[in-house]
């Protein structure tokens, strides 16, 4: 099934979204140890030629950040969404190994892994160099990696156990470690990839700017572990932080910042089902003050591309759909 937005409701779409500018021990990742090599690490550890939807809904406006591009697809059903969300994906994957001889991944847990499974099938298990990715989680729950809320679980039973990616190229938390620990792990991890050239950095922010962040969001309009409401939404220094109170169980976790997640050249938020048609609404009328926003809301690239991957249910508020 092609790819699917009424002219009218990109029409309308068209102001928000201008303005939006770590299994089995023996596959369990390295540990990142502030130095990349062949030993172990501790952590344990252009634009995609894309079909879309009218130009109308691809503009870009003087109140969002230069360069800041979004984008609204809509799918008649999760299986046109996966099989068109592998695309981008290995677009954007043959894109960055080709120009950076690496492809830095971020990805969510949640529903967002299910949304992947196409990219584990042919053509893409052949074609794609998976060789080149390095594999980041945006958030992460406190949690032992074997453990069910697990997102390096989830991600390496979903996906990275069924892709040939370098164990050494995921970079999971250290399970080990404290929430506060853990974050501080990864961060300085972060940093030493970015050092050695693995992870690019943005000159506009001076944050790090993975290739591409895969993304969900949750009922509430929270995304990574940056929920509606919490301090940490309000985060400015810190690449990777941590929470011991989030609100959706289990309560201790660590996740990346907005600066980090605006610094992004490409997000793709995945976001399906009727559950989360309010956030979706909120998040593309053009109605919200700066004083209420939803974390969804705030992911903002400074310098990328911006693309909601959802499904009918999900946009079902909208108006003139
Ligand atoms: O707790 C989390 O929830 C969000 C959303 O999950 P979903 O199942 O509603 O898609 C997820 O993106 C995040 O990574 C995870 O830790």
């Amino acid at each position: 099934m092609s790819t699917s937005v009424s002219a009218a409701a990109a029409d309308a779409l068209v102001p928000r979204l201008a303005a939006r500018r770590s299994p089995p021990a023996s596959r369990v990742p390295t540990i990142c140890r502030r130095r990349i090599g062949p030993s172990p690490r501790l952590f344990s550890s252009s634009s995609p030629s894309f079909p879309i939807l009218p130009a109308a809904a691809m503009a870009t406006d003087s109140a969002a950040p230069a360069g800041s591009k979004s984008k609204l697809l809509v799918f008649d059903s999760v299986e046109d969404l996966a099989v068109s969300l592998a695309k981008y994906t290995a677009e954007l994957s043959q894109k960055f190994a080709t120009e950076r001889g690496a492809f830095t991944v971020v990805l969510s847990g949640g529903s967002l892994i299910d949304s992947l499974s196409k990219l584990t099938e042919p053509p893409y298990l052949e074609s794609v160099d998976w060789s080149k990715w390095h594999v980041f989680w945006v958030d992460e729950r406190v949690v032992p990696k074997d453990h069910e809320d697990s997102n390096y679980k989830l991600a390496f039973d979903g996906f990275l156990s069924k892709v040939p990616i370098p164990p050494g190229q995921v970079y999971a938390i250290n399970d080990a470690l404290s929430a506060e620990g853990a974050a501080d792990d990864y961060e300085a991890c972060l940093k030493q990839l970015v050092k050695n050239g693995v992870i690019a950095m943005s000159t506009a922010t001076g944050f790090p700017r993975f290739d591409l962040q895969l993304l969900g969001m949750g009922p509430d309009g929270h995304i990574a572990s940056l929920f509606p409401g919490h301090p940490l939404v309000n985060e400015k220094e810190r690449w990777v932080t941590y929470i011991k109170d989030s609100p959706k169980p289990p309560p201790e976790r660590i996740t990346f910042t907005f600066p980090v997640i605006n610094s992004s050249a490409y997000i793709a938020m995945v976001v399906t089902g009727a559950g989360k048609a309010g956030p979706v609404q909120k998040a593309l009328s053009d109605k919200q003050t700066s004083s209420d926003l939803l974390p969804v809301e705030m992911a903002v690239l400074q310098d990328g591309e911006f693309t909601w991957f959802t499904d009918k249910p999900a946009v079902s508020l909208l108006q003139n759909k």
